[in-house]
């Protein structure tokens, strides 16, 4: 049985971010996740998850200087006493609002450097990351972003990612399976999902190639929600879509799993 998380960042943006989480819970979502809490106090976000009854199950460590091509900071060499201030910052906000996984943000690479500096950098971060948060239980996760979304991200494919956590090798790290970023950079989600099952532990989707509601575009929903059941997937499914006009009037795919009030 899946169960669905309402992205914060992309969804319900008729109302400002605060008032998203009334519009989440009344729209019958029991979970949220977002991309940065860092522009509130964690206590107010506690407050907006408890009034609405919803779990906050992810959000991301910072990005650094979105406005100067950067997307992330915990693979740039040199930045790692900022990308470590990060994740510390990122593990506080965690254990106040209770988030059982975080993922950790890579970065872009400039074309002209040292691709293997930002692996290396990343990997000595992660290791440190999962140090951090492991004695809390909770999660870290890796994200491959599709190369037209996010040009130069240091990952767009899967098996990059996968690969990746198996080498940074460490019991809490595990891959974010953005079923959006999968198909337009890898294709074939169903060996995805059989095959590595247990090294994906958060999914995200959204339609192909528009990433709009999971109602429409290449991908099958229904038969993937039917799959991951089948495999015996049981996290959470993070709905990171832009809606093609009003949220509430494209959640009709969400209404046999939408908590009824
Ligand atoms: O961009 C995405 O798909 C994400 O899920 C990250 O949170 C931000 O890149
Ligand atoms: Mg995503």
């Amino acid at each position: 049985m899946p169960k669905f998380a309402a992205n914060l960042s992309t969804l319900f943006n008729e109302v400002p971010f605060t008032e998203r989480f009334a519009a989440a819970a009344q729209a019958g979502f029991t979970a949220v996740e977002f991309l940065f809490p860092y522009d509130y106090p964690a206590a107010q976000l506690k407050q907006l998850l408890d009034e609405n009854n919803l779990k906050l199950v992810l959000f991301n460590t910072a990005p650094g200087n979105v406005a100067a091509g950067e997307w992330g900071v915990s693979a740039i060499p040199g930045r790692e006493a900022e990308a470590r201030a990060d994740i510390d910052r990122a593990l506080e906000y965690a254990l106040a609002l209770e988030v059982p996984q975080v993922h950790i943000m890579a970065a872009t690479v400039p074309p002209a450097a040292d691709h293997q500096a930002y692996v290396d950098t990343f990997v000595r971060n992660m290791r440190y990351a999962s140090e951090r948060f492991a004695p809390h239980g909770i999660n870290l996760l890796l994200e491959a972003l599709n190369p037209v979304t996010k040009p130069d991200y240091l990952y767009a494919s899967q098996y990059q990612t996968l690969e990746m956590a198996a080498r940074i090798d460490r019991p809490n790290v595990f891959t974010q399976l953005d079923l959006f970023h999968a198909q337009l950079v890898d294709g074939n989600l169903s060996r995805l999902i059989r095959e590595n099952a247990g090294r994906y532990r958060h999914i995200q989707i959204a339609s192909a190639p528009d990433r709009h509601e999971p109602d429409e575009g290449e991908i099958n929903y229904p038969w993937i929600f039917a799959l991951l059941d089948d495999v015996g997937y049981d996290g959470w499914i993070g709905c990171e879509y832009l809606p093609r006009g009003n949220t509430l009037d494209g959640l009709g795919w969400f209404a046999p799993w939408a908590k009824k009030s």
